[in-house]
């Protein structure tokens, strides 16, 4: 036996051994305890900050925030605080948990190691050949704060608490994974490459949970940068974001922003979805000049010459003149919006000739009036109203799709309700932002905003400046430290709102980091809004090819990412299957991956289970009234309420799967694949062959 395992109620645990469990309950206690102090301190402090009258504003914002992801970090360590020990050959040990914890009293020496201190690694990844110096490896098994009991695995890589933790029945949420954290998924969670990790693997490897604790470990080695920036974790359905929204809260995170690709433009939210066809040129490049088409064809010519009512004459404004202002515009490089007061100056600018030739004069004074007098003519500013709009990317989407586009040339994509967003009109919203660029009127909003924010900040350096600081020569001036502008970032960031609902509301917010899980189903236009949202391309790419459901999906990494970063992408593959029992995976791999992908080899299973049931019925209402024995349960079939679209990601004890010959066969592969204990897969019984074979009964 690799390992000695110590419970409460062991019958053979020697006095040794149980005077052993009692020192680690005090240990554990004792954790707690300092845990209820740090945290009482905590919340004394944020109290304070609260009702402090006399701090200024934006500090005591400052102070508050900071405190209370304080007191939140302590309280999501209240259950598993300390999950392990390890054994230095020094003699020396250190306790390994869900967050750290330090004596005050002894120099700040570490009570309780933090599982993503560079100290808590040999923690997962020691083995017997390469011990890291330790000699022992010990794994508690808590209730609530009351420790159970423990084993030690002298090394050996032994599985007892990883197939605790995967024999347990699961919840409607994951947890996280941190006290059995395998070596293959440490070395990805913790890989230092700051550039773009794609992380691949089939169903169940962990690549979500990996992806998520990778995120912790960022936020751990690089919190002063991403806390301030933020983190993006994109998932494929609101259901999947709710399934893994506890798990980072769990580790103690803050400022993560969860979003469906259907959430990533502000002011829409949606989860609908077009016909694969139009997602399809939808999701394709090529979008990007039917947007551009849509553009120049609001960029008009007037049919008929429309006059213009000046004091003494009336000019004609025709097409031809309109084309050259027209052109102009066009070729200032400027972006839609921003060119139409080329537009409006080119085209004032050719109408002064055809009015002065109808006045019959050419003096310079009188061109001068004319010019003045057309730049405030309301009927010509109504006209370049029409001839060149302002443009939202609402407005220009929804006016393409109500009928432009069949003039265009694109009758797919027409629909009634313009405005009934899909999830891939997300980032064709966004690329028209891109290509519209912003509004006068948003500009002039923006500026008024930014200069009540400095002024605000001024008036802060002058009461700092008035109140605590010298004004000798030699000594530091407070506003040669601080500049107003700084200030201003620094209060808008400081504002009442989280960096994440700041980061949610913003749709030029650039995160510290993006991570895209089922990441197999984004498609191109997708990835340009991901891209503009993480222009250092700090990202955590994760999925599986072979589960790609979406026609417009990724059919390969290096074609998507190639265009971004060219070959500087760094690929790592799981290989162990911890959801699937070996018996249902490899019914999954018969069933549906040999037919995505012949050449595919699947994870391996690290659990074996019982075999998949099938059943054949003549009527499936009597799936209606299936219900799960223990755990979680769900029902999976093309109809829904799950469908395997929906089911992404997710994972049930036991599931029934219904009618999956009605199913492509990736989708077939993922709803084969989310049960942790039972399968059941519901057919259809064919009419003729039941009656044939009830014929031969007879007979
Ligand atoms: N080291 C581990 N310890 C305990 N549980 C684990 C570990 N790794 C993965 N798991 C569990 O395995 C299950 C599958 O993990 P996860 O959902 O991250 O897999 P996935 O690769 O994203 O799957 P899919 O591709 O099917 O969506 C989850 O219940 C997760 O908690």
């Amino acid at each position: 036996m690799g390992y000695r395992s110590i419970v409460s109620q062991g019958a053979s645990v020697t006095t040794g051994e149980l005077s052993e469990l009692s020192a680690e309950r005090r240990r554990i206690s004792f954790l707690y305890e300092r845990l209820d102090r740090e945290r009482a301190a905590a919340k004394a402090r944020l109290d304070v900050a609260l009702l402090d009258p006399h701090e200024q504003r934006w500090h005591r914002e400052v102070a508050v925030r900071t405190l209370s992801e304080q007191v939140s970090r302590l309280r999501v360590a209240d259950e598993g605080l300390c999950f392990g020990r390890i054994d230095h050959d020094g003699g020396t040990c250190a306790y390994i948990g869900r967050i750290g914890l330090f004596d005050p009293d002894d120099d700040y020496a570490p009570l309780l190691t933090d599982w993503r201190a560079p100290a808590a690694r040999p923690f997962y990844t020691a083995t017997g050949a390469n011990p890291e110096g330790l000699t022992r490896r010990r794994h508690f098994r808590t209730r609530g704060r009351a420790l159970e009991g423990f084993h030690d695995d002298e090394l050996h890589l032994d599985q007892t608490a990883l197939v605790e933790a995967l024999e347990a029945p699961r919840t409607e949420t994951m947890r996280d994974i941190v006290a059995t954290i395998q070596a293959e998924q440490d070395e990805v969670i913790r890989l230092d490459h700051r550039g773009v990790l794609v992380i691949e693997g089939g169903p169940g490897t962990g690549k979500t949970a990996v992806a998520l604790h990778r995120v912790a470990y960022l936020l751990y080695t690089q919190r002063e940068r991403l806390s301030r920036q933020g983190v993006l974790v994109v998932g494929p359905n609101p259901g999947f974001l709710r399934y893994i929204g506890d798990v980072l809260p769990s580790l103690g995170e803050t400022d993560v922003v969860f979003a469906t690709p259907g959430e990533l433009f502000p002011g829409v939210r949606t989860s609908r979805e077009d016909p694969p066809e139009v997602q399809g040129l939808k999701g394709g490049l090529a979008a990007v000049d039917v947007l551009r088409e849509a553009i120049a064809d609001r960029q008009e010519l007037p049919v008929e010459p429309v006059p213009v009512e000046l004091e003494d004459v009336t000019v004609l404004v025709d097409a031809d003149l309109v084309a050259v202002a027209r052109d102009q515009a066009r070729g200032s490089g400027f972006r839609h919006n921003e060119a139409r007061g080329v537009f409006f100056h080119a085209l004032v600018d050719v109408l002064v000739a055809p009015a002065l030739a109808l006045i019959g004069h050419d003096w310079p004074e009188l061109a001068a009036d004319v010019r003045r007098e057309l730049l405030h003519n309301a009927d010509l500013r109504a006209l370049v109203d029409v001839l060149w709009p302002v443009l939202t990317p609402a407005t220009l989407l929804a006016d393409l799709y109500e009928g432009r586009c069949l003039a265009l040339g694109y009758p797919e994509l027409y629909r009634e309700d313009g405005r009934a967003w899909t999830v891939s009109d997300v980032p064709l919203l966004d690329e028209a932002a891109e290509l519209l660029g912003t509004t006068d009127e948003a500009v002039r909003a923006a500026e008024r905003e930014r200069a009540a924010e400095v002024e605000y900040a001024r008036g802060v350096l002058e009461v700092l400046d008035r109140e605590g600081y010298d004004d000798a020569d030699d000594e530091l001036h407070v506003t040669d430290l601080l500049d107003s502008e700084w200030l201003a970032d620094r209060h808008a960031a400081a504002d009442h709102r989280t960096v994440a609902e700041r980061a949610t509301a913003d749709r030029e917010w650039t995160y510290g980091h993006v991570v895209v899980d089922e990441a197999q189903e984004l498609s191109e236009m997708d990835w340009r809004v991901l891209m503009r949202r993480c222009p250092n391309r700090s990202m955590t790419i994760v999925g599986d090819l072979a589960q790609r459901q979406a026609e417009a999906g990724v059919r390969s990494w290096s074609s998507v990412l190639g265009r971004y970063v060219r070959e500087r992408w760094v690929y790592r593959r799981l290989t162990v299957n911890y959801r699937t029992p070996a018996e249902i995976m490899s019914y999954a791999v018969a069933a549906a991956l040999t037919e995505v992908d012949p050449s595919a080899v699947p994870p391996r299973s690290v659990r074996r289970g019982k075999p998949p049931v099938e059943v054949v019925v003549s009527d499936l209402s009597v799936v209606g009234r299936l219900r799960g024995e223990r755990g979680t349960f769900a029902v999976i079939s093309p109809d829904g309420p799950l469908t395997p679209r929906a089911a992404k990601g997710l994972e049930f004890d036991e599931v029934v799967v219904v009618e999956p010959e009605r199913m492509t066969p990736a989708e077939r592969y993922v709803a084969l694949t989310r049960a942790t204990r039972e399968l059941v897969v519901v057919r259809r019984s064919d009419p003729t062959t039941s009656r044939l074979a009830a014929l031969a009964a007879l007979h």
